[in-house]
């Protein structure tokens, strides 16, 4: 089938990689093959308007932390441009940073250090920072990711999550452009994972752009406004989420008491993919055919129809759609 033949690099159902004044992260060509030959990121094109949560979502070892190691400035591309907040990467390293809060790899904290003592311990890294106000920044900071009740507990005693937060409010300590979270939720449980989730909402909430990697497509579904996604170093798509996911076509639902006789009569009528579940049988709706003509055909073969329609595609099944292969959730 064509639609699942993979799509040229950058060249997505969707939109085209935009440069301006709206566009926080902005790469051109951006490539990457380490010493040994890998070619970790290859000619990547991406485009991330301002205020926008955006995804970036790729299985593991397709190149995300590669890519945002490039755009940190903490490695050189072998080729390619990479702007953030306007300014040219690795160049402009030194003036774009204080404008990025990041979190990548798991932060690093002292555990003998309390939680509290360990972001004061950040804040005076920082030249930029008033000693006179460390305190009140420091306690808003913990606020925010609501660590208050458990600022006097030592680091090493925080669970995952409890240090994913502690990050965050590092990474929080001075008013940020642009949060760079690189798979902020790997490793949580369901419920790290929710806090974690709700955290990044509300601080895209007040204009902070926000540009996160993930393997699970239902964190980005969830999540972002905006994704790309990667496979093997290469761009597939990018885009609003909502556009990418309506980029695939639905599944076609049949609600029956019959569905053996359903699920032959779907086969007949060049139906893909036909899964019978209970009283609920799916499939690839086909491209020739109107879908009246599918359902009227199923009621003349004596099915008793209660339910037929199309069910919204989903980012997983663009995703099967642009490169033919299923997208392993589990990571
Ligand atoms: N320092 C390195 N030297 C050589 N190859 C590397 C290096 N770092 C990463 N790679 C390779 O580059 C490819 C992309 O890796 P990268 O870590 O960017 O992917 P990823 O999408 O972030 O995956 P993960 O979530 O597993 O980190 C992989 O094949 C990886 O093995």
């Amino acid at each position: 089938m064509e639609e699942r033949s993979t799509a040229e690099p950058g060249s997505g159902p969707v939109t085209g990689p935009e440069t301006g004044p709206d566009t926080v992260i902005a790469t051109r060509a951006l490539t990457k093959r380490y010493r040994g030959g890998q070619l970790a990121v290859d000619g990547l094109d991406l485009a991330v308007p301002a205020g926008s949560v955006f995804g970036f979502l790729g299985p593991n070892g397709s190149g995300k932390t590669t890519t945002i190691r490039m755009l940190m400035g903490l490695i050189e591309p072998t080729s390619g441009t990479a702007r953030v907040l306007g300014q040219p990467m690795p160049r402009a390293t030194r003036t774009v940073l204080p404008q990025v809060g990041a979190l990548i790899e798991g932060p690093a904290l002292y555990g003998f250090l309390s939680g509290r003592d360990n972001l004061l311990r950040y804040d005076s890294a920082d030249p930029t920072a008033d000693p006179r106000t460390r305190r009140t920044r420091v306690e808003v900071a913990l606020d925010r990711v609501g660590l208050t009740a458990a600022a006097s507990k030592k680091a090493k005693a925080y669970s995952l999550g409890m240090k994913q937060r502690l990050g965050l409010a590092a990474a929080l300590l001075q008013p940020r452009r642009l949060l760079v979270l690189d798979e902020p939720t790997n490793g949580l449980d369901p419920q790290g994972m929710r806090e974690i989730r709700s955290l990044v909402r509300e601080l895209a909430s007040d204009g902070t752009t926000v540009f996160l990697s993930s393997h699970l497509l239902d964190e980005i579904e969830q999540v972002c406004t905006h994704a790309a996604v990667m496979a093997q170093g290469r761009l597939i798509t990018q885009g609003p989420v909502s556009e990418l996911a309506a980029g695939a076509r639905g599944r076609l639902v049949v609600t029956t008491p019959d569905p053996g006789d359903a699920a032959r009569v779907l086969k007949e009528q060049g139906v893909a993919d036909v899964v019978v579940t209970e009283d609920r049988v799916t499939g690839e709706p086909p491209d020739d055919r109107d879908l009246a003509e599918v359902n009227a055909a199923l009621v003349s073969a004596g099915v008793r129809v209660r339910g037929f329609g199309l069910e919204r595609a989903s980012l997983e099944d663009a995703f099967v759609a642009l490169t033919g292969e299923g997208f392993d959730v589990a990571g």
